[in-house]
């Protein structure tokens, strides 16, 4: 099973990953967390901000997370993810993805600006530190169409955020099926 997040830079995708792999390792359930910033900094290094490096990010997390999720390991796919048409994309290609939003109003997440992002978006054009395409702000995020699991998590604590997450992979786990390997050829 594959959890597709989506959702702005400081909207809690980090934060309900761990939560709940916490918990369902407690529970006996094997978890993944496959994270956009972790990869960013190893195998995804060479790519930037642009919407070619996003959608090819996107593919290489996809398919690290379908080794994953072949062998019956929850796997959380945490990345902000802005496209619909990578969505579609990887719910196509692969089994078992459920569209995840982690959604949170752009008032808030500027109030909360965890990492001094939404700060330098804001800074006068011309400036040296600006940030000219953070998601959201001066970059495009499609809002999921018919998301399987919709969190909005400025309506709710950390707690109640992850017992939804959690009592959604519960409610939605698949017996492990057997891996297939083809050929290379
Ligand atoms: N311009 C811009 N826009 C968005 N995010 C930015 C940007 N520059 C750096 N960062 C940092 O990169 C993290 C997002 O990486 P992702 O791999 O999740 O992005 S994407 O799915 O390929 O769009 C994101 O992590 P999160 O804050 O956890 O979302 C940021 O820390
Ligand atoms: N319901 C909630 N779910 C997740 N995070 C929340 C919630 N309410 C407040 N927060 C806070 O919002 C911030 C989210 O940061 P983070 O998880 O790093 O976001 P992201 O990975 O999406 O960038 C954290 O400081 C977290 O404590």
């Amino acid at each position: 099973m594959i959890l597709l997040f989506c959702g702005l830079s400081g909207a809690g995708k980090t934060t309900l990953a761990k939560n709940v792999a916490t918990e369902l390792t407690e529970l006996g359930v094997r978890t993944e967390i496959i994270d956009g910033d972790e990869y960013r900094s190893e195998i995804c290094r060479d790519l930037g901000f642009s919407k070619a490096d996003r959608c090819e990010n996107i593919r290489r997390l996809g398919f690290v997370a379908s080794r994953f999720s072949a062998h019956g390991i929850v796997t959380i796919v945490s990345a902000i993810n802005p496209y619909e048409e990578m969505r579609r994309e990887l719910t196509e290609k692969y089994d078992h993805v459920n569209v995840v939003h982690i959604d949170c109003p752009v008032k808030q997440l500027i109030s909360r600006d965890t990492k001094g992002l939404y700060k330098k978006a804001f800074l006068p054009d011309g400036h040296p530190d600006k940030l000219k395409n953070l998601t959201g702000i001066n970059a495009r995020f499609d809002v999921p169409y018919e998301p399987d699991l919709y969190i909005n998590t400025s309506e709710s604590t950390v707690q109640e955020s992850t017992s939804s997450l959690l009592y959604f992979i519960l409610n939605n786990l698949h017996p492990v099926e057997p891996v297939k390997y083809k050929a290379a050829n």
